[in-house]
């Protein structure tokens, strides 16, 4: 298998060069104005709970960070979002502010929190509006229920949120409706509210403006921290905007932003991409989009196979999309095009079933005998991985390189882990892009010496592919000013 990387697109983002210094947003110092990078050897989350307590914070460019500020100047991003650190105390005080987050996290038959990442991660927006005085009515969704359905309530997040927040989260019973504004109406300064399920009204989902204007009726403006949900155009996480003034970013929100769109815009060079999973065909978008970016694009995970048999190579019974070889060669046609030093696994390890406890061996790319698949990347692919990782500045991963589920076949994916850690340590910038890769990071050990881990899943491969998330075009424009 191999590893993965992310790419990044910009479409998000409309760059224009200006040579005139009155006309650059602050966007043109700080790469975006929604904010700027912190130091690259922080963890992500560890440099959330931080930016919570001083949330300025978040926008001091780091040393390392400065260098590809002076690379941006002359250039005005538009299109950048007003964020919560945009507003005053007396924007927030004695406000009822919106806030929608992603709580949607794993819970275990007892209705038990698995992982609070995506809780932890919301704290630092809500900290800060309740440290200045605003009445926060926090929303999310939770699964996908259909309808009202009790083991998708949102009442077992209570108890963190509240350790979390140092104070007593009230819960109401519902997200709309009378009983809701009653418990608005109650909520003092400094206090939280955290609304039902939304997702329980289908209205929800189908992003009906009635349903939307009924949950806006609550409050005075929206922040909006669901980076997880930024890709869904739903009523809670769009509709609203349309009747709530200012609608703002959270500071997640931000930092996804940053690093997903910001870090990979222009990013320290040389910058390397790690693209894993099982399909080439789940990671066109993404492929495609970093072959703009970067300067070093590595290959695991099953779709390595499709591109060994476009290249007239035995790939066993090794996963392969056989309507998907022409897209290989182009792929690595388009590499070579642009210059991206592109680089397969040499090397695999084999399995004779898929399967925990089958038999394994390495084996040249080359030499996949009939009847074993490809597993894991090989010794030699890592080394030759890792030598090609030393020399970069910026790295995105995204897709485990093997079946990392199975011990005998994780070495590759752990492998990739711990040399991003490494590389975070002596302040290369390591973007984890979501999903499996993430698991994998925390598998090892490693999450907390990350630059950034995504909380989201889908939201963060449409952004690495360049897709506009309707969550964040909806909100409000930052205020160009003048530097
Ligand atoms: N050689 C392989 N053969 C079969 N499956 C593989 C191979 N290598 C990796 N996988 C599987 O790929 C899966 C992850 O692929 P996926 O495309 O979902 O990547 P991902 O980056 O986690 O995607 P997402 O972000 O959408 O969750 C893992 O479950 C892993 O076991
Ligand atoms: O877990 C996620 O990816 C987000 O919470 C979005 O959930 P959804 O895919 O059900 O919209």
């Amino acid at each position: 298998m191999a590893s993965a990387t992310a790419p990044t697109s910009l479409s998000l983002l409309k760059i224009t060069v200006s040579s005139s210094s009155a006309s650059r947003s602050r966007a043109a110092v700080l790469p975006f104005s929604y904010s700027g990078l912190r130091s690259s050897s922080s963890s992500g989350l560890r440099s959330l709970a931080f930016s919570a307590a001083d949330p300025l914070t978040i926008r001091a460019l780091s040393s390392s960070s400065s260098s590809r500020a002076k690379s941006n100047r002359g250039l005005v991003v538009s299109a950048v979002k007003k964020s919560v650190g945009d507003l005053s105390a007396a924007d927030l005080k004695g406000k009822k502010v919106f806030v929608r987050a992603d709580l949607n996290v794993p819970l275990d038959d007892n209705q038990n929190i698995t992982d609070d990442t995506r809780i932890r991660a919301a704290i630092p927006t809500i900290k800060h509006l309740m440290q200045n005085g605003a009445k926060v009515i926090l929303s999310s969704h939770l699964g996908r229920p259909k309808g009202v359905t009790p083991k998708f309530s949102l009442a077992p997040l209570v108890p963190r949120l509240s350790e979390l927040l140092g104070i007593e989260v009230v819960k109401a019973e519902d997200c709309i409706g009378p009983e809701v504004e009653k418990a608005v109406a109650a909520l003092p300064e400094g206090g939280v509210l955290l609304l039902e399920n939304v997702r329980f009204y289908k209205e929800e989902e189908k992003n009906e403006p009635e349903f939307a204007k009924k949950l806006a009726s609550i409050a005075d403006l929206f922040v909006n921290d669901a980076f997880g949900t930024a890709h869904r155009a739903h009523a809670s996480t769009e509709g609203v905007t349309k009747f709530l003034k200012p609608s703002v970013a959270g500071f997640l929100l931000q930092k996804e932003l940053d690093y997903l769109v910001g870090a990979i815009s222009s990013p320290k060079r040389p910058f390397a991409a790690i693209v894993g999973g099982s399909k080439v065909s789940s990671k066109i978008g993404v492929i495609e989009s970093l072959l703009e970016k970067c300067d070093i694009l590595l290959l695991g995970g099953g779709m390595i196979f499709t591109f060994y048999k476009a290249q007239g190579l035995s790939v066993g019974s090794s996963l392969v999309e056989e309507d998907k070889l022409d897209l290989a060669t182009s792929l690595m046609a388009k590499a070579k095009e642009k210059g991206v030093s592109l680089l397969l696994p040499t090397d695999v390890v084999i399995a004779d079933k898929f399967a925990p406890d089958a038999n394994s061996q390495i084996v040249p790319a080359s030499a996949i005998p009939d009847g074993w698949m490809g597993l894991d990347i090989g010794p030699d692919s890592i080394k030759t991985f890792n030598e090609a990782l030393e020399t970069t500045q910026t790295v995105i991963w995204n897709g485990p390189m093997g079946v990392f589920e199975f011990e005998k076949f994780a070495a590759g994916t752990e492998s990739v882990a711990k040399k991003l850690a490494d590389l975070s340590a002596k302040g290369v910038t390591t973007i984890i892009g979501g999903g499996d890769s993430v698991a994998a990071v925390e598998k090892v050990g490693v999450a907390s010496a990350m630059s950034h881990i995504s909380t989201g899943g889908g939201a963060s491969l449409e952004l690495l592919e360049g897709k506009e998330l309707p969550g964040v075009l909806a909100l409000d424009e930052a205020t160009p000013v003048a530097v």
